[in-house]
């Protein structure tokens, strides 16, 4: 039952319930005191009742009540609820709502009270401050010796959308501020001032509750065992007890929008060939007047022509090779051959010393995973003319006649990168002079997507290359186009693709071809940047963007070159 702060009765019927003459039940007279619309009436109904706040009364423009004592007396529920043990003593409580009005007289709510819950709102400032200014003084003043519990109400406003608060109350209520809201530090100097224990509440949160009338209680069955010394049941009973902290509710996530990932069916490593960030190897045509960029990892889970050679030991082996086929060179050409050996040996354990430090950790990590290294020296990036290539004057490199048609040499050379313009090591293969532009690229393509774009140049010269690559499944498909069957063309991309996952997947367990390192809380991983790039943008962001993984130290495992 409500009571309107207009009405004369003010709920202050008698009680006339058993409580009041049952032995070794301690009747608790608990007044609850405070300014208007702190909250006192809601955290009376949440002990008394227990009632949470609806969404209606939450928002509900604030009308003065005072919860009806008489519901002890008309309302079993209540009543039970009212009894409760409180440190091995049963009590039952009885709740004195109270006008937040200062002008009101309560002295008869005030008297015979057993304790004082003296309530402001967390949300307003001045609740706080009429505590000191205004409520404690009237209640020392009406009650001296009754123990006081100071109370901030409306605990869940602290972590609360205020914005999204002040929105939802109706029109004419005054929108709450940020600066309105008090930190539990002010309660506890107004606190330690008066000399009283302080807790937070929230009906919203189901916060404080028990908290604040337990130790309500405790506050009001040791001032009556000072007066009662006779009463051993109440020896057990504590000082009121410390709050345990508000756990506040886990903030929303933050919404990170994330792209969504490119088409699976081939297109990104196509858009990756056209646009070749982080470009590991660069073809030069037509005695180097043409360049070609392009990533190892596709052409080497593509072509075995090109993972043979990407697996090459461009180092000593090569170098020996270089020897038997002429094994009638000079002494100074031998001489020369073994201080390029040594040099290479000697980069080599250079690297793996370097483990230690901080910086080059990780990619020496990738270099044990590798199994060594080989460094060239940087040069001024000027590309040698064909016919050049030789043991002699590269650092790591060799020479490709005997090894495959179309093919003149590989070295490994300083290269600036075609889209962010930072120079990189990339192996450098020079292609014969009949290779023409146009047909390389339809074939590097291929190797890329999968598919034939029949527009790059002339088939016949497409089918030649694909020939000297041994990429027959290309052949076959220009055969297709010429005998207008490009129909069957399908199979054979669908087939390029499967094949070409497993051969990935292989690459990923082994890190071959890998050219960046994870650093994980758990080790190492070894991955590839053109695969990384071409499904993830985010990925692409990091390695092509200012950020400082797009430009660190880079080292290039030996038998990815
Ligand atoms: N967010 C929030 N609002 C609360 C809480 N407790 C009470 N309120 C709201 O605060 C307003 C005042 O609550 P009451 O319990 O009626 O306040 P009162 O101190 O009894 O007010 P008077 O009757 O004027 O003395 C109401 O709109 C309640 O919905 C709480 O824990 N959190």
């Amino acid at each position: 039952m409500w009571v309107n702060s207009g009405s004369v009765g003010r709920a202050l019927s008698m009680d006339i319930d058993t409580d009041y003459e049952r032995p070794n039940v301690e009747t608790i007279k608990c007044v609850v005191v405070g300014d208007n619309a702190v909250g006192k009436t809601r955290l009376i109904c949440a002990r008394a009742c227990n009632a949470t706040l609806t969404q209606y009364q939450l928002l509900a423009t604030h009308v003065p009540t005072v919860w009806a004592i008489d519901q002890y007396r008309v309302c079993q529920e209540v009543l039970e609820r009212s009894r409760d043990v409180v440190d091995e003593v049963s009590v039952s409580l009885r709740l004195w709502d109270t006008f937040g009005d200062h002008h009101k007289d309560r002295r008869f709510a005030y008297g015979r009270s057993d304790v004082v819950v003296l309530c402001f709102s967390l949300a307003n400032p001045n609740s706080l401050r009429h505590v000191r200014t205004m409520w404690f003084p009237e209640i020392k003043h009406f009650c001296p010796r009754t123990p006081i519990i100071l109370v901030g109400c409306q605990l869940d406003l602290r972590y609360a959308d205020l914005d999204a608060v002040n929105r939802a109350r109706r029109p004419l209520a005054k929108p709450i501020k940020p600066t309105d809201i008090l930190p539990p530090e002010r309660g506890h100097e107004v606190a330690k001032e008066l000399g009283v224990p302080y807790y937070e509440t929230s009906i919203v949160a189901q916060f404080g509750v028990k908290d604040v009338f337990d130790n309500a209680i405790r506050a009001a069955l040791i001032s009556r065992r000072h007066l009662q010394f006779w009463k051993s049941h109440l020896k057990k009973v504590q000082r009121p007890l410390l709050q345990a902290p508000f756990l506040p509710p886990r903030p929303p996530r933050p919404v990170v929008g994330i792209p969504d990932p490119p088409p699976a069916d081939g297109e990104a490593p196509d858009s990756l060939f056209c646009q070749p960030l982080c470009a590991d190897v660069l073809f030069l045509l037509q005695a180097g007047t043409t360049r070609v960029f392009a990533h190892k990892v596709y052409l080497a889970t593509s072509c075995s022509k090109f993972y043979d050679l990407f697996t090459m030991d461009l180092g000593a082996a090569g170098m020996e090779n270089e020897h038997e086929e002429s094994s009638e060179g000079s002494e100074e050409e031998e001489q020369s051959r073994r201080g390029a050996k040594e040099q290479a040996g000697r980069t080599k354990s250079l690297d793996i010393e370097k483990e230690g430090d901080g910086g080059t950790r990780g990619a020496n990590r990738l270099l044990m995973l590798q199994q060594g290294s080989l460094r060239t020296s940087q040069s001024d990036n000027a590309l040698p003319a064909k016919g050049q290539y030789s043991a002699g004057t590269l650092g790591a490199g060799r020479a490709l006649l005997g090894w495959g048609r179309g093919f003149l040499g590989v070295y490994l050379e300083m290269v600036d990168d075609p889209v962010t313009g930072r120079p990189r090591l990339m192996t450098v293969v020079s292609m014969d002079d009949l290779i023409q532009k146009g047909p390389f690229q339809a074939v590097l393509q291929y190797l890329y997507t999968g598919h034939l774009d029949e527009r790059r140049g002339d088939l016949m010269q497409v089918a030649t290359i694909a020939e000297l690559l041994e990429v027959f499944d290309l052949r076959m498909m220009v055969a297709n186009v010429l005998n207008r069957e490009s129909f069957m063309n399908q199979e054979i991309t669908k087939a390029f693709h499967v094949r070409r996952a497993n051969r990935i997947k292989e690459c990923l367990s082994k890190g071959t071809f890998a050219d960046v390192v994870f650093q994980l809380d758990d080790g190492y991983l070894p991955a590839h940047k053109p695969l990384l790039i071409s499904s993830c943008d985010w990925m692409a962001a990091m390695f092509r963007g200012s950020f400082m993984e797009s430009y660190i130290e880079e080292v290039y495992p030996v038998h990815a070159l």
